[in-house]
């Protein structure tokens, strides 16, 4: 019987829960924090850990092509001084891809797909697919670390993964 593990990974609905372990899933779910300039804005306040080893944080700007699903995933990548945020400029979803690391390799990954509105800020050193839009035009506004030396690990699959 061939006992060779799947290579397709499923997309799942992002939500907090599943994501805590890799990041925080920001959104604008329930009631604000703080309800601000003249009760006409709810703030919803302080939603992820920026988290830098040294260097600063930085506010770039990507304009990211659309891929398709099926998707093969070739590779994952890690910031070990920075956390890193993805901040849709757009109301589509787009493809967060995660894994877990194992002995300094990525174990198996994991696929979400955001709801419109959501962003993800992955924590430092967490195993994740590069910026991933699923629609044009493909804009998002990204914090992460700005600081001397690549913070950058790589990591190529033998065999690409199937996601979606
Ligand atoms: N390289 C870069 O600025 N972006 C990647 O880290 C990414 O996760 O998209
Ligand atoms: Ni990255």
């Amino acid at each position: 019987m061939d006992r060779r593990v799947s290579r397709r990974i499923a997309v799942a609905p992002l939500t907090a829960e599943a994501f805590a372990r890799f990041g925080d899933v920001l959104d604008t779910e329930g009631e604000p924090d703080r309800i601000i300039n003249q009760g006409l804005c709810g703030r919803f306040h302080d939603l992820a850990a920026l988290d830098f080893t040294d260097g600063r944080a930085g506010i770039s700007l990507f304009r990211a092509e659309p891929r398709m699903l099926p998707l093969a995933l070739e590779m994952v990548e890690r910031h070990p001084d920075g956390s890193q945020c993805f901040v849709p400029m757009s109301p589509d979803p787009f493809l967060v891809i995660v894994a877990p690391d194992e002995g300094g390799a990525p174990g198996r990954p994991l696929a979400f797909r955001t709801a419109p509105g959501q962003a993800v800020n992955f924590h430092r050193g967490t195993w994740h697919g590069v910026l991933t839009p699923l629609h044009p035009p493909g804009l998002f506004a990204v914090v992460d670390r700005i600081g001397e030396g690549a913070n950058l690990q790589e990591h190529w699959f033998d065999e690409a993964w199937t996601v979606g």
